[in-house]
């Protein structure tokens, strides 16, 4: 179980911020960009969150603090009761996160990478190698596990990324935009792994714009607009409040209808 209340993350406003246009912006204020206001929600054993939000309303910031890159001004993250604010090792070891921004090194094979992330996490000798080859499966990675990170696919990549970031067997998995840029094939791929997490009990996290996955595959939905967590509950509710059957203008209706701006 994975709780986060009440978060709050702000950046010192550069001067390149400000002549990009920033300052139109409602939550520049006091020399700061208010990038996350105020996010709640929470996501249980077996669950899926769908992360919502239009685009720069908050949602990469949320996950990188989750993930432990970021530090929040204030709030709290909790996993299974554990403060993972005040206690980062423990949080770096029980989630895993994907983001748009992980490379891989580009000298190593696929195998290698995940292999070596493995290796980070304490693992080694029959329980690496078996942990690994499972995922290899998974994923459907086992023609170009030989192959050097710098020469596959971004669908290959992002497979990759993918089996880099859960090795570990993560207690929450927190996924940016996880099918994003990626064919058909591959996409289908990355839901049938994130459906396998959910029928195994991982709580998983995901950000997206595709309501079709979310349909697919979502039990909570969480929406960010400006910063604020506007929705948090399950899906059911979310198309009653949002007074339509239809994800998407659901959606719509939230935004426009939102009172926390
Ligand atoms: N380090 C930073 N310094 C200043 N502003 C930042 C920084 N990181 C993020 N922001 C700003 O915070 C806002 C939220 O960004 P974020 O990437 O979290 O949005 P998002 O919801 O993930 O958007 P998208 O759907 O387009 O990926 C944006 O306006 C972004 O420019």
């Amino acid at each position: 179980m994975i709780e986060v209340k009440a978060l709050q993350k702000r950046f010192k406003l550069t001067k390149e911020h400000q002549q990009k246009g920033k300052s139109k912006d409602v939550r520049e204020h006091d020399g700061y960009f208010h990038s996350v206001k105020n996010v709640s929600f929470s996501c249980a054993q077996g669950e899926v969150l769908g992360l919502l939000g239009p685009s720069g309303a908050g949602k990469t910031t949320t996950l990188r603090m989750l993930s432990t890159a970021l530090k929040p001004d204030s709030g709290q993250i909790t996993i299974n009761g554990q403060d993972i604010i005040k206690k980062p090792l423990i949080g770096r070891r029980s989630i895993g996160f994907l983001s748009g921004s992980t490379g891989l090194y580009g000298r190593l094979s696929a195998r290698e990478n995940v292999e070596y992330f493995a290796k980070l996490h304490g693992l080694k000798g029959r329980e690496l190698k078996s942990r690994c080859d499972a995922l290899f499966e998974k994923l459907d990675m086992t023609e170009f596990l030989d192959k050097r990170a710098e020469h596959l696919s971004t669908g290959m990549k992002q497979k990759t990324n993918i089996a880099r970031a859960v090795v570990h067997q993560p207690d929450v998995v927190v996924l940016d935009e996880p099918t994003t840029g990626l064919d058909i094939m591959t996409t289908q791929t990355v839901i049938n792994f994130i459906r396998e997490l959910k029928s195994n009990g991982t709580p998983v996290i995901f950000s997206t714009h595709h309501l079709d996955e979310v349909a697919l595959l979502c039990d909570r939905i969480c929406v960010i607009d400006k910063g604020v967590s506007c929705f948090d509950d399950s899906v059911a509710q979310f198309k009653a409040q949002g007074k339509s059957d239809e994800l998407n203008q659901a959606f719509m209706n939230l935004l426009q209808g939102a009172a926390h701006v």
